[in-house]
C-alpha cells in the first residue's frame, strides 16, 4: 500500500556495516542501491573510506572504534533494525568493535568476509582475520568466495566434499549457514554452482554463467540483497534465491563508467528514473 504524506507507509530498514567505495559500484553505495532496488530503507555503519574507482583501490581511512559505535548507536537507538549486513570491517580492532555493537542484537546478521578486492587490493588486515572468530558467531549467514573460503578455512570448495569441510569450519565456530560462492570455481560446463549449507541441509542454486568482466561490487550487491530479502521476511534459502536473481541481474547488464573494467549495474531496469508526474 502506497503512503500518504499523512500516512506513511514503514519500509522494513536494514543496516549495512561496512566501507565506502568513493567510486560507488562496491561497499556501502552499493549496499544502499541494492537495499533500495529491493524495496528496503537502508542505513549504514561506514567503518573506512576508500580512495577507489574501477581500476583499484588507491588509500584507505579507518575511522576511530569510537565513530564506528557512534554511528550504530544513533541507528540502533532509533529504527527498528530488521538485517544487518557486515562488509570491509578493514581492521581488527573494527571487526571487534562490530562485534560487541552487535552482541544483544539479534535479528539476522549476513557477513560477507570480505577481504580482497575484485582489483586485487587487499580490504582487509592481515591479523584481522583472527578477530573475525568473534562475528561468525553472529552471522546467521556467512558468505564467502572460493577464495575467501579457502583463506579462511584452508580449503578451496571446488566439490560437494570440500564445500561441505569449507562449511563444517564456520559451524564450528557458531555460523548458523553458510552460501560458499561458485563464482570464482572452474566448473565443466558454463555454470556457476553457490551452495547454501546448514548444519542439517544443503541447497545448491545451478545458474547459467555470465561471462562478465564488470564484476566489482557483485559480492556486496549479492550480500546486501539477502540481508534486504530477509529484512522482508523470506526465510533464507528464499532470499538467497533472490538475492542470486538480483545478483545475475546487475552482472548481465553492467554499467560501462570507469576506465576499468566496470561495475556491476544497480540501475538494471531502472530506464530513465523517476520522472514527476505531469498529468
Ligand atoms: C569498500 C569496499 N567494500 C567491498 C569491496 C569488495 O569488492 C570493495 N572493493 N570496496
Amino acid at each position: 500500500m502506497p503512503g500518504t504524506a499523512s500516512n506513511p507507509r514503514t519500509p522494513p530498514y536494514a543496516l549495512t556495516i561496512a566501507s565506502s567505495d568513493s567510486g560507488g559500484g562496491a561497499g556501502i553505495q552499493a549496499d544502499l542501491k541494492t537495499m533500495t532496488r529491493l524495496g528496503v530503507y537502508g542505513g549504514s555503519v561506514i567503518v573506512a573510506a576508500t580512495a577507489q574507482n574501477t581500476r583499484g583501490v588507491e588509500g584507505s581511512h579507518v575511522l576511530p572504534a569510537e565513530s564506528i559505535r557512534a554511528q550504530y548507536e544513533a541507528v540502533a537507538d532509533d529504527f527498528d533494525i530488521a538485517a544487518v549486513k557486515l562488509g570491509m570491517l578493514a581492521t581488527a580492532e573494527a571487526v571487534e568493535t562490530v562485534a560487541d555493537c552487535l552482541a544483544d542484537y539479534d535479528g539476522p546478521v549476513v557477513l560477507d568476509p570480505v577481504m580482497v578486492a575484485t582489483s586485487g587490493d587487499r580490504l582487509l588486515d592481515a591479523d584481522a582475520v583472527d578477530a573475525y572468530d568473534a562475528l561468525f558467531a553472529q552471522a546467521t549467514l556467512v558468505t564467502p568466495n572460493a577464495d575467501e573460503a579457502e583463506a579462511l578455512t584452508g580449503v578451496f570448495p571446488d566439490s560437494p566434499a570440500a564445500v561441505s569441510d569449507a562449511a563444517d569450519w564456520f559451524f564450528d565456530r557458531g555460523a548458523d549457514a553458510v552460501l560458499l560462492k561458485g563464482g570464482h570455481v572452474a566448473t565443466d560446463g558454463d555454470i556457476v554452482v553457490d551452495t547454501l549449507v546448514t548444519p542439517t541441509e544443503t541447497t545448491t542454486f545451478v545458474n547459467p554463467r555470465i561471462d562478465a568482466t564488470a564484476t566489482h561490487g557483485s559480492g556486496c550487491t549479492l550480500s546486501s540483497a539477502v540481508a534486504a530479502r530477509l529484512a522482508r521476511g523470506d526465510d533464507l534459502a528464499d532470499a538467497v534465491r533472490r538475492g542470486i536473481e538480483f545478483t545475475r541481474a546487475t552482472l548481465a547488464e553492467p554499467a560501462d563508467v570507469g576506465e576499468g573494467a566496470g561495475s556491476v549495474n544497480h540501475l538494471v531496469g531502472v530506464g530513465d528514473g523517476w520522472t514527476p508526474d505531469e498529468s
